[in-house]
C-alpha cells in the first residue's frame, strides 16, 4: 500500500519563492512509495488546520515545506499522532532541521523522504502552546517580535532584527523554578530548548538532545558589549556552555515568574503570554521522517 503524503508550503518563509516546488518534489519523490498532494498555506495558522484535517484523514506524512513556525503548527497538529512529519528546510533559521541533519538542498531533502526512516522526538508545552525547537524569553523574544513585523525574511532580515534591537535591549529579573530547585535571575535572555540549536547552527544549547525527554533551560546573563564577538564564537562553536555568562540547568517541569506579562517566542514565532510561564517537556511525542 501506497503511503499518502501531504506537503504544505509555506509561500513567505525563508524569503524564499517555492514556485514548482511541486513540479520538482514530483520529480525526486518516489511515487511507488507514495501518494502525494500539496497545498500552500494562505495566511497564519493555515498549516495547523491542514495538518488536522490530514489527521482525521489518517495521511501517513504531513511534510512542512518552510521554517520551524511551519514546523510548529504541522507539528503541533500532529503531536501524539501516527502521522509522521516530514521537512524539507525552506526557512530563515531552520533550527530542527539543520539540527536533525536534514539537508538544506531542496532536492536532498526530497530524496531522503524516500528512505522511510522514523525517529520519535519530545515536545515542549509552554503555556498550553506545544513547540518542537525552542522557546525563548528576553532579548529573543523581542527579536522575534521585530523580525514578524519586518518585511525582510531570511538571514539578513533575521541579523537586522538583532542588530536594531541590541543597543537598547535591558536584562529583566526572573525566577525560575526548574524541577523544584529556586533560582533567581537578572537575565538578558533565557531560552528553553528541546534541540540544541537556535537556528543557522548557532547552539546555544549544545548538550541538549530531543529524545533525552528534558528541556534545557539557558539562562544567558548580562554581558559587556565588548564580549560580543567571543558570544557568538561560543555560539557557532558549540561552547556556549562554556562561557561565564551562560548557564544551562536540565529539567523536565519548569516555571518562570517575570516582572510583566511579555512577549515569549515559541520555535521562532512571537506570543504574547502572562508575567508566569508554566513548561514541561512530553516525551516522545512526535514521529518525524529524517
Ligand atoms: N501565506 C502566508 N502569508 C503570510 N504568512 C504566512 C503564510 N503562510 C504561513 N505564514 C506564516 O509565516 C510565518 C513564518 O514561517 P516560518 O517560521 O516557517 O519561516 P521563517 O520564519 O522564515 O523561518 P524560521 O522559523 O526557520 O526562522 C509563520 O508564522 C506562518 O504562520
Amino acid at each position: 500500500m501506497k503511503k499518502r503524503i501531504l506537503f504544505v508550503v509555506n509561500p513567505i518563509s525563508g524569503g524564499k519563492k517555492k514556485k514548482g516546488f511541486e513540479k520538482r518534489a514530483i520529480a525526486d519523490l518516489d511515487l511507488a512509495l507514495y501518494d502525494a498532494r500539496f497545498m500552500l498555506t494562505e495566511c497564519p495558522g493555515h498549516a495547523n488546520e491542514l495538518a488536522i484535517q490530514a489527521v482525521a484523514e489518517r495521511v501517513d506524512v504531513v511534510v512542512a515545506v518552510g521554517g520551524d513556525g511551519t514546523i510548529n503548527e504541522i507539528a503541533s497538529a500532529l503531536n501524539g499522532t501516527d502521522t509522521a512529519l516530514g521537512i524539507i528546510p525552506e526557512g530563515s533559521g531552520n533550527g530542527l532541521a539543520l539540527y536533525l541533519g536534514i539537508p538544506l538542498n531542496e532536492r536532498a531533502a526530497i530524496r531522503r523522504l524516500n528512505r522511510l526512516e522514523h525517529l520519535s522526538i519530545d515536545s515542549g508545552m509552554i503555556n498550553g502552546v506545544s513547540f518542537f525547537n525552542m522557546a525563548g524569553i528576553g532579548f529573543d523574544a523581542s527579536v522575534s517580535d521585530r523580525f514578524a513585523n519586518d518585511n525582510i525574511r531570511g538571514p539578513i532580515g533575521y541579523l537586522k532584527a538583532v542588530l536594531s534591537e541590541i543597543s537598547t535591549y535591558k536584562p529583566k529579573r526572573y525566577i525560575l523554578d526548574i524541577d523544584g530547585k529556586i533560582v533567581e535571575r537578572e537575565a538578558f535572555m533565557i531560552s528553553v530548548a528541546n534541540s540544541p540549536q537556535y537556528g543557522n547552527n548557532a547552539y546555544v544549547a549544545p548538550q541538549a538532545s530531543v529524545t533525552d525527554g528534558l528541556l534545557d533551560v539557558c539562562i544567558i546573563h548580562k554581558f559587556p558589549l565588548y564580549t560580543i564577538p567571543m558570544m557568538l564564537f561560543h555560539l557557532f562553536n558549540k561552547t556556549a556552555d562554556q562561557s561565564e555568562y551562560v548557564e544551562i540547568i536540565p529539567g523536565k517541569r519548569i516555571r518562570i515568574e517575570r516582572e510583566t506579562a511579555d512577549a515569549v517566542h515559541v520555535d521562532g514565532e512571537p506570543k504574547d503570554m502572562g508575567a508566569v510561564l508554566e513548561i514541561a517537556v512530553n516525551p516522545n511525542t512526535l514521529r518525524i521522517v529524517c
